[in-house]
């Protein structure tokens, strides 16, 4: 989408947005305020930890459960009050699709396509044959795999505007990643259309999305654009003596049992580090997106 139509689109009804987005089960807090603007025609890939909140977070900016704070929004309208008009232009697939397991896959498509104005039945027979699925195979007889691209296809045929996956490639093969990730490229970059992924895969993430979310412990830690995080953060290790003097970090501090302190740093808006980084004896690692993942969740 050039960026002119993607300005006027956010200015309108941006796809998702949440205000101090908050939950919890059994008193257990999950998400703690979290506030989230995703720009129209971006593919954000949410990251975190096993149990980090990312389904949960999913669900609560879909409306599919009431957050104990905050609210979230679809195009504008408040989630947990959408209209099927705002319906019809999102596609969700869960981590693990259940329902319907006693259809046929062509007979979920056939019942679905009925409730989406803008079903591509052709896509949704080509892809299925493309990608090898067994339309007249039993839902609940499909591999987790297969299931899994079942629901990819069922999701891309009703020609969403808003598409929000899950962990997608948690059951795919590695050609069925390949195969997810470049329809995912190819539908953001001809349709414009709006994605939101999770996934623990971060060369995945680096290979299709424009913009990274990372949560962890309930919060939003990072939200910004992949390429900004290139040659950002790094890791400061400060031996004993200095660790005291350590910079402040949101990211990350650990200390060490010989006494040294390693912290993630970032640099300024200027390109620099922290003058810290220039002390004699300390080391600077600069962090690729995995390792930063690892150095912040660990
Ligand atoms: N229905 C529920 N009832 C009680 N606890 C729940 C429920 N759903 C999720 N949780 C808990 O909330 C936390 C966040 O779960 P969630 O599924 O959102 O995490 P996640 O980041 O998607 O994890 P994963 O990467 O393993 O899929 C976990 O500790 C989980 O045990």
């Amino acid at each position: 989408m050039n960026a002119m139509l993607k300005d006027a689109a956010n200015r309108l009804d941006p796809p998702l947005a949440a205000r101090g987005l908050g939950h919890g089960y059994e008193g257990a807090t999950v998400l703690r305020g979290i506030d989230l603007d995703v720009a129209a025609g971006s593919v954000l890939g949410l990251i975190g930890r096993n149990g980090a909140g990312k389904s949960t977070l999913l669900r609560a900016l879909l409306g599919l459960l009431e957050p104990t704070t905050g609210e979230a929004r679809v195009f504008g309208k408040a989630a947990l009050a959408m209209d099927d008009g705002i319906r019809q232009r999102i596609a969700y697939v869960p981590q693990q699709p259940e329902a319907l397991a006693w259809l046929t896959v062509a007979q979920m498509f056939d019942y679905l396509g009925r409730f989406y104005p803008r079903w591509n039945h052709a896509f949704a027979r080509d892809t299925l044959a493309r990608w090898q699925l067994p339309a007249n195979k039993l839902l609940g007889k499909l591999s987790p795999g297969e299931r899994q691209r079942v629901e990819l296809v069922r999701a891309l045929a009703s020609e969403p505007q808003l598409l929000v996956l899950d962990e997608p490639a948690a059951a795919l093969d590695p050609v069925a990643r390949r195969e997810l990730l470049r329809e995912i490229a190819l539908r953001a970059c001809e349709a414009g259309i709006t994605v939101v992924f999770s996934t623990h895969i971060v060369s995945d993430l680096e290979r299709v999305a424009s913009d990274i979310a990372f949560l962890h412990l309930g919060r939003l830690l990072l939200h910004c654009p992949v390429d900004d995080t290139k040659e950002r953060y790094a890791r400061l290790w400060l031996p004993a003596r200095l660790g005291p003097h350590a910079p402040a970090s949101t990211l990350g501090r650990r200390s060490h049992a010989d006494g040294s302190v390693s912290v993630v740093i970032e640099r300024d808006a200027h390109g620099r580090w922290p003058d810290e980084a220039a002390q004699p004896g300390v080391r600077l690692d600069v962090l690729g997106l995995e390792d930063l993942f690892v150095e912040i969740a660990e």
